[in-house]
C-alpha cells in the first residue's frame, strides 16, 4: 500500500463533560479535563491510493486545501464544546477523530486514492487514530 500523510496544527479550547451529568459527576469522571482548558491539537491525515502521471496521490496543497476548508475553518480557536458534533458528546481526541474522519471522508472523493487514517494529537503524550478498517468499536 502506498500512503501520503500530511499534518496540521491548531489551537482549541474545550472542556470534558456530559450534559445529562451534573458538575461534580463530571469533575469525578474527567478530573480537571472537566474545566475549560486548551491544546495544540496536531492532525494527521493519512490517504492510500496510486500516483497520477504527475507522480503524487493528491498535491499536499490540494489536501490542505480541503482540511482547511473542512475541519481547521471550524475548529482552530474554537471552543470544540460549542460545535454542534461535541453537543451530545464529548469532545475527546476519539469523538474527534471519528468526526474529522467521516467529514473528510466525505470531501476526498476519488477513485485513485482514499482516506486512510486520521490521527488526533491532544497532546504529545495522547493522541486517537480512526482507520478506515477500525470504525466503530472495531
Ligand atoms: N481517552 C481519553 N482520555 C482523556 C482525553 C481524551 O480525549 N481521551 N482527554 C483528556 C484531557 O482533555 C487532557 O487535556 C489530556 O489528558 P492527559 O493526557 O491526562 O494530560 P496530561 O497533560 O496530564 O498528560 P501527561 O501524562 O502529563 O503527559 C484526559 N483524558
Ligand atoms: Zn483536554
Amino acid at each position: 500500500m502506498l500512503t501520503i500523510t500530511k499534518e496540521f496544527s491548531f489551537h482549541a479550547a474545550h472542556r470534558l463533560h456530559l450534559r445529562n451529568l451534573s458538575e461534580s459527576d463530571n469533575l469525578r469522571i474527567y478530573g480537571n479535563c472537566a474545566r475549560l482548558h486548551g491544546h495544540t491539537y496536531r492532525l494527521q491525515v493519512q490517504l492510500a491510493g496510486r500516483p497520477d502521471e504527475t507522480g503524487m496521490i493528491l498535491h499536499f496543497g490540494e489536501l490542505k486545501g480541503i482540511v482547511q476548508r473542512e475541519v481547521l475553518s471550524r475548529y482552530d480557536h474554537a471552543d470544540l464544546s460549542d460545535l454542534p458534533e461535541y453537543h451530545d458528546l464529548p469532545a475527546t481526541a476519539e469523538n474527534m477523530a471519528e468526526h474529522i474522519f467521516r467529514t473528510l471522508d466525505r470531501a476526498l472523493v476519488s477513485n485513485r486514492f482514499r482516506l486512510e487514517q486520521v490521527t488526533v494529537f491532544e497532546t504529545q503524550t495522547a493522541w486517537a487514530t480512526r482507520s478506515r478498517d477500525g470504525g466503530e468499536h472495531a
